[in-house]
């Protein structure tokens, strides 16, 4: 049976002059949209932190590769049931774009997907939407300076937030090729960032200008994390041992939560010094990386890769460490690309894609609570994926962070169900910044709800605290000194309201206009900074300012936290036993009631027509008044229908390995 690659690629010309009419036709109502700010105006401002979202998606396709077309959608002319154009000729297999780019930013990529009606060929022509869109003539280089440096990436993790990365696409749509250029790029420039970053710091304690230029403050480790499957393994590990398949074979690494809630697999972690070790470690890894042929790319990854940059901050030995976690994904492929690999394949791919779901489901839960500032499970810990990605994905977490993924798509027209599948898995993260919703009621227990006021009032309250802390440790220490020379000091006396010396003008700290939600927007080494630049009082030692500094947004931090827990429990107890609405607000979920296993197969199944089914007869229901029978029966009986397709397609699916392996029997018995 002819597959759906092979029907487009005997229909190409048809294809062909329908996609130039909807592009000339396009073209004349709406011009191409380009970036906002040209390349080298960009390099050349700094990224507004206003401007910048917690995840932020962006779309990638590539230019064909030489013969490409040829080679990956050949048509067998001697095969029996050769496909023939609409001349009765074998077709000619050239390139065909399925993607066309009509803005960079905000970025729409055009899914072209061909169809097949009585009448003929047809092409749907799908538009999908991200924050950013790169087109086959983008440079890495550009790449990387709109999507890590404009986002601020590198700065983040130098301040001990956590920045992350992910490439996601089909096989073979250049996720590796994405990945690796920014891998290179950020050893390139991390160390001369955190040169600024720390001479910034060292100057601000009133440090040496001399050790200040060198601005060495940082400690850099990395880790390179592999997971295949469910397995995980560590690619800096050198080994000579290969497997039946001839992949090298690696300890197998364990990763879970340990007691205090950290997921830190024990994996080799190096220190590296310069760009040129980090270049060279990075180098190692990938070298390491385990891959082997799949059906579509010979030299496929099959696996996600992860790469660590953790940072340490010399001055803040006990603040977050920073990171930067950078995620070549394994390519998505479909139940249809992987049903011919061995079992051992099959279960690699369904693995993966059960990652890759639940990846889905977490960076879109972060997007929305984002977006909305409201409580959202993020399911983090039901995959070794996403567990290993907990520090962008857990609420509780005090580091500041920013997920951004890159959607990879084939140019290919052959490839276009693939691309619409990629682009509908990615661009439901894009999310549009909150409306400002006016000052939301005070809440004294809130620090989102103080004023400039109350801000200056807790701030002075937490300075006070400390100073009175130190007088009394001074006192201590001279009334001990006093005893031993025989003598009684005088009692210590209350200070004078207003008189104490607090070190610091925490106007400074908090100027005019500034509220505790902007301090609590800042990384702890900002805030340090900060409170180091506001100091008035030579009195005031560098290293207990800095510990105060640091306890203070501690505190903040653990404020905002708790007031935001405690707005999840109120909106959680408001929800509707069982029956929730999901993170998207768009369908009720009675997961839970259906066998886990096999309810995610089919999903990965279904693949995007699992959601739009559930989406569609949710949108009727409402439409029609009926959403409360929608959530009393109507969406357990969509997915039960569903499932009872699945389940028709897995017995069909066996019967016909049964009576293939019953032919195969006769064969052999015959010979
Ligand atoms: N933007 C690009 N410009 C030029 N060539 C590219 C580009 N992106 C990818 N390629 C080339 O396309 C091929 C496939 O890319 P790559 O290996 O990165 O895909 P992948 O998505 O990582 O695949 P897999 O999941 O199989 O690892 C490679 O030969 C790569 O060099």
């Amino acid at each position: 049976m002819a597959t759906s690659a092979t029907l487009t690629t005997t229909h190409l010309s048809t294809f062909r002059t329908i996609l130039d009419e909807w592009n000339q036709n396009r073209l004349k109502t709406s011009p191409i949209k380009g970036f906002h700010v040209p390349l080298e105006e960009l390099q050349q401002s700094p990224p507004s932190k206003d401007a910048l979202k917690d995840v932020i998606v962006a779309f990638r396709t590539r230019p064909p590769l030489p013969n490409e077309a040829a080679d990956k959608f050949h048509v067998d002319p001697d095969a029996k049931d050769a496909p023939v154009d609409e001349d009765g000729q074998p077709p000619v297999v050239e390139f065909c774009s399925g993607i066309t780019v009509t803005s960079a930013e905000p970025g729409v990529f055009f899914a072209h997907v061909p169809g097949m009606k009585w009448s003929g060929p047809t092409l749907t022509h799908k538009p999908y939407e991200a924050d950013l869109a790169f087109g086959p003539g983008i440079e890495n280089e550009e790449v990387y300076q709109r999507t890590v440096v404009a986002n601020d990436m590198l700065s983040l993790a130098l301040s001990g937030g956590v920045g992350c990365i992910l490439a996601y696409g089909q096989t073979g749509s250049g996720k590796t090729f994405t990945m690796e250029s920014v891998e290179h790029r950020i050893a390139r420039d991390l160390f001369d960032q955190a040169r600024i970053v720390g001479k910034r710091l060292l100057l601000a304690q009133g440090g040496d200008p001399v050790a200040a230029e060198n601005g060495d403050i940082f400690e850099f480790n990395v880790t390179f994390l592999e997971l295949l499957g469910k397995h995980a393994s560590d690619l800096l590990e050198s080994t000579t041992e290969v497997d039946a398949q001839g992949n090298p074979v690696r300890t197998e690494i364990a990763v879970r939560e340990d007691k205090v809630g950290s997921v830190r697999p024990n994996l080799i972690s190096s220190t590296v010094r310069t760009s040129a070790e980090l270049e060279e470690l990075i180098n190692k890894a990938l070298s390491h990386r385990r891959t082997s042929a799949t059906l579509r790319n010979a030299t496929s990854s099959r696996s996600h890769a992860l790469l660590t940059i953790s940072i340490k901050n010399r001055l803040l030995p006990y603040a977050d460490e920073g990171q930067l976690i950078l995620v070549d994904l394994a390519g998505s492929e479909r139940y249809e690309d992987s049903k011919d690999h061995d079992k051992q394949r099959m279960e690699e791919s369904r693995d993966n894609n059960k990652s890759l779901m639940n990846l889905k489901e977490c960076v879109r839960a972060k997007a929305k609570m984002a977006a909305e500032d409201g409580f959202v499970h993020i399911p983090w810990r039901s995959n070794k994926l996403t567990m290993l990605l907990k520090p962008i994905f857990d609420i509780e977490s005090r580091q500041p962070s920013r997920a951004m993924i890159i959607a990879h798509v084939s140019p290919h027209i052959q490839d276009s169900i693939h691309s619409t599948n990629t682009l509908s898995y990615a661009a439901p993260f894009k999310t549009i910044p909150p409306k400002p919703r006016g000052p939301a009621p005070y809440d004294a227990k809130d620090p989102r709800t103080w004023d400039h006021a109350k801000t200056i009032e807790w701030l002075t309250a937490q300075f006070t605290k400390h100073a009175m802390k130190s007088r009394q440790a001074e006192w201590n220490v001279k009334s001990k000194a006093a005893q031993l020379a025989g003598k009684k000091l005088k009692p210590l006396e209350d200070p004078v309201p207003g008189q104490l010396d607090l070190g610091v003008d925490i106007l400074k700290i908090c100027p005019e206009g500034s509220t505790a939600k902007d301090l609590g927007t800042l990384y702890t080494p900002q805030f340090v900074q900060r409170c180091l630049e506001a100091r008035i009082s030579e009195a005031l030692r560098t290293d207990a300012l800095k510990n105060n500094a640091v306890e203070i947004i501690g505190n903040l931090f653990y404020l905002i936290l708790t007031a935001k827990t405690r707005k999840r429990n109120e909106i959680m107890k408001s929800r509707k036993k069982l029956v929730t609405e999901d993170v998207y607000g768009e369908a009720p979920r009675i997961d839970a009631e259906y066998d886990q296993e096999e309810f995610l197969d089919a999903q990965i199944f279904f693949g995007t027509n699992w959601q739009e089914t559930i989406m569609a007869g949710y949108k009727k229901a409402k439409e029609e008044g009926r959403v409360e029978e929608w959530h009393n029966g109507g969406y357990g009986k969509t997915v039960e229908l569903m499932l009872e397709e699945y389940r028709a397609h897995k017995a069909a699916e066996a019967e016909k390995a049964e009576k293939v392996g019953k032919a195969e029997a006769a064969v052999a018995n015959n010979e």
